[in-house]
């Protein structure tokens, strides 16, 4: 008996929203209809023209996963961590006890495009010390299962590849490109909340072929289904599959603070306006970048 696969249960479009500073974004999960999806706070698509860009700003209590799509994107961070991430490559930034960079776009682009993930860290790591994992297109290991299916396996596992990357939340997100007639199945643990973000194309979800089409959230049933299948017809697809286990503690968000309390907000909101606890090293400084 083959394993059912999980379904869909919402399709979600994403349209362009002003966001940072001159910034466009489509915003998946933090959207109002898709506010919760723990362990999972935003997932935006960005495009930032070379004017734009997220200066100066924070962060407290979880992870931002930055993956470039196309042109490249510079960061710096308080700590002078700085770096530059083009087409592939990609920024696992655990901000942990706190973090205050820049992200913008390389000023010769014309464009910046790419995806940033928020994850939320389970209560014992919320104030862990600040951690980068950087990964380069050509180190992000690949599984082909099929002649014209790439998986890039940015967390967790596929297809007997595993990635490099160290998730403190249980996590697991693939890049999948697949060529028109094509299918693949991939294995999720049944206890794992997951969704897929199409990019480009249409893909058909599940045992009832739910249609996708791009810039959808297409969220999973959580039925415990430990697969999901998803087939191409006509077309070429690009999505990418993000999933992980939900952390079900209380979440306490303020913009870029995510804590477990409105306590814990608040001593992070003096942590950060009196550069202590973790935000000593914002005192008088600013990106050279922004
Ligand atoms: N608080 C707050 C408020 C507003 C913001 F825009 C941000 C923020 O930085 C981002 C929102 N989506 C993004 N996608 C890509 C990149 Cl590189 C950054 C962001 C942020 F943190
Ligand atoms: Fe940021």
């Amino acid at each position: 008996m083959t394993a059912a696969s999980r379904s869909i249960t919402r399709a979600v479009l994403s349209r362009e929203q002003a966001e940072g500073v001159g910034a466009r974004v489509r915003r998946s999960i933090g959207r109002p209809e898709l506010r919760n999806h723990d362990p999972f706070l935003m997932l935006d698509e960005f495009n930032v023209d070379k004017n734009g860009g997220f200066p100066d700003h924070p962060h407290r209590g979880f992870e931002t996963v930055t993956y470039m799509l196309e042109g490249q994107f510079q960061h710096e961070d308080f700590a002078g961590h700085k770096g530059t991430i083009g087409p592939g490559d990609l920024q696992w930034m655990t901000a942990g006890r706190g973090i205050v960079h820049s992200e913008m776009p390389v000023k010769s682009q014309t464009r910046a495009h790419g995806l940033q993930l928020w994850i939320n860290l389970p209560k014992e790591h919320k104030m862990c010390e600040p951690q980068y994992q950087e990964l380069l297109d050509k180190e992000v290991k690949r599984a082909r299962p099929e002649e014209g299916v790439e998986i890039k396996v940015i967390a967790g596992q596929s297809h007997g590849v595993s990635s490099q990357v160290y998730t403190r939340t249980p996590t697991m997100y693939l890049d999948i490109k697949m060529d028109k007639n094509k299918t693949v199945v991939q294995t999720i643990p049944a206890s794992f909340t997951g969704f897929i973000y199409t990019l480009k194309g249409t893909i058909f979800v599940g045992d009832n072929a739910f249609k996708g089409e791009a810039h959808h959230t297409l969220t999973f049933s959580e039925d415990g289904a430990e697969t999901v299948k998803i087939t191409t017809k006509e077309e070429s697809a690009h999505f990418v599959l993000i999933a992980g286990e939900p952390l079900r503690e209380p979440i306490v968000q303020h913009g870029p603070f995510v804590m477990n309390s409105k306590e814990e907000i608040y001593d992070t909101f003096m942590d950060y306006q009196t550069n202590t606890n973790g935000f000593e090293r914002a005192k008088n400084w600013s990106s050279t970048i922004a």
